[in-house]
């Protein structure tokens, strides 16, 4: 795969070069109707892999999405320069390019931590920009946690001295997304299919559903393709979506991959044509739906739609991935039922089964346990500690640990 025509300025930089990345941003961004004057250059984050794979073809990439009855393929070219994530010159220099405008990032929910790397990164790319005269821009996070511009914008200042913050505070523009679409990763066999399907050998092909979702807000100082012209949407507030997703989506699959995988089931659509996870799922969205600020319509059409979605026997999602780092995504897919259930007094089995699953996740049962903050967790002594870790006052409530220490207890009794 080669490029005939320019790439297109780069004026975004993604940090996380993966499978999600290639199937969302950098596909809304090359649909765009400006998408000539929109090139993203991409870091992954460590390994050369992807970014030599990407280099050797221009950056040019093949997007498949499987539909329920055969794959259809486009060429996505938005991407005009790909690095290993250790080129840290590379980094450096982009950040430095007056024309940057844009920053995205896909680095997994663990990867906001302090420590990991990237809120490091971040500083170092902004002192570096500050440095050079850089002018203002946007960094815009897609990963699956909310507030995510706030938490972005929290460990960054932190960590950056006291003139650097005050150059962030007036500069930089944290925005805020709810991103959706099922990418699971791509796998060696995937490369026969590309192949197939179009007749020219693609390295770096991405598989994902039809579906796609991406609610942003914020502002965006140096500009932004026009994502909205590609159907993302623009609102003054992302939570009620975020919540919507976060709990309904990644809540059940939360459910199913350590739940659907006690059970032996290796896939989601695999869980999801199992009648006891449909039950299970069902009190799950039952349950969450009530602290949702959505109407019942809304509800049960987005219901619906998952279960049409996670359906699809082509999309081999596997539960093994989706259960990694539960000890990042419980607290935001499950965490906020359990607390808006016991303040109204109520007793949250469906999440309570997930929180017990996971234990015993921890403890051998279903997926492997990959998950760099699991080891607390997993040398608790009881269900109660757990919670501790999690939260002191979910430790502190009776009912809820009898509640838990009853369903770990029970296991995957139905
Ligand atoms: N795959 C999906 O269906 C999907 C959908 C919605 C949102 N997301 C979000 O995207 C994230 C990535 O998913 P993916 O499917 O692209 O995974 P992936 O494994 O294909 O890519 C993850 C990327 O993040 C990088 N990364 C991980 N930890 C890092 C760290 N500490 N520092 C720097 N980079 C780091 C990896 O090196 C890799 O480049 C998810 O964790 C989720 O938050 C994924
Ligand atoms: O990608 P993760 O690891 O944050 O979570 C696994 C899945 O729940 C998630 O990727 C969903 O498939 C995705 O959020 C759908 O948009």
């Amino acid at each position: 795969m080669r490029r005939t025509g320019p790439p297109p300025a780069p004026r975004i930089l993604h940090l996380g070069l993966g499978n999600f990345f290639r199937a969302h941003q950098a596909w809304y961004t090359a649909a765009a109707p400006d998408a000539d004057q929109w090139g993203i250059t991409a870091f992954t984050g460590r390994s050369p892999g992807l970014a030599a794979a990407l280099t050797a073809q221009d950056g040019l990439y093949t997007l498949v999405k499987r539909w329920p009855e055969g794959d259809t393929a486009t060429v996505v070219g938005s991407v005009v320069a790909a690095h290993a994530g250790t080129d840290t010159g590379a980094w450096l220099d982009a950040w430095r390019r007056p024309e940057l405008a844009v920053v995205t990032l896909t680095v997994t929910e663990a990867a906001y931590l302090r420590g990991s790397g990237v809120p490091e990164r971040l500083v170092a790319g902004l002192a570096a920009r500050r440095a050079a005269g850089g002018g203002p821009l946007a960094i815009v996070p897609c990963d699956n946690l909310p507030a995510n511009g706030a938490v972005v914008r929290q460990v960054v200042t932190e960590l950056a001295d006291p003139a650097l913050a005050a150059w962030i505070a007036d500069s930089v523009a944290f925005g805020t997304t709810m991103v959706d679409r099922i990418t699971p990763a791509t796998t060696a066999s995937d490369l026969d299919v590309v192949e197939r399907l179009t007749g020219v050998p693609d390295a770096a092909p991405v598989f994902t559903e039809p579906f796609t979702e991406w609610v942003l807000s914020g502002d965006f100082p140096a500009g932004r393709p026009h994502w909205e012209d590609a159907g993302a949407r623009f609102v003054a507030d992302v939570e009620p979506h975020e919540q919507r997703k976060l709990w309904l989506l990644n809540g059940g699959h939360s459910l199913l991959a350590h739940a659907g995988s006690a059970l032996g089931h290796r896939t989601v659509a695999e869980a999801v044509a199992d009648p006891v996870c449909r039950r299970w799922l069902s009190e799950w969205w039952d349950e969450a739906a009530i602290y949702l600020p959505l109407s019942p319509t809304e509800i049960t059409a987005y219901r619906g739609a998952l279960l049409e979605r996670w359906s699809n026997p082509r999309i081999q999602h596997q539960l093994a991935q989706i259960a990694t780092d539960g000890s990042q995504k419980l607290p935001v897919r499950v965490l906020p039922v359990v607390r808006a259930a016991r303040a109204a007094r109520r007793t949250p089995a469906g999440a309570i089964r997930i929180l017990a699953a996971w234990i015993r996740h921890l403890h051998g049962v279903g997926a492997p346990v990959r998950d760099a903050g699991a080891a607390p967790f997993a040398a608790a002594a009881a269900p109660r500690d757990v919670l501790a870790l999690f939260d002191p006052a979910l430790a502190a409530d009776g009912e809820l640990v009898a509640a838990l220490d009853q369903a770990v207890g029970e296991g995957a009794r139905t």
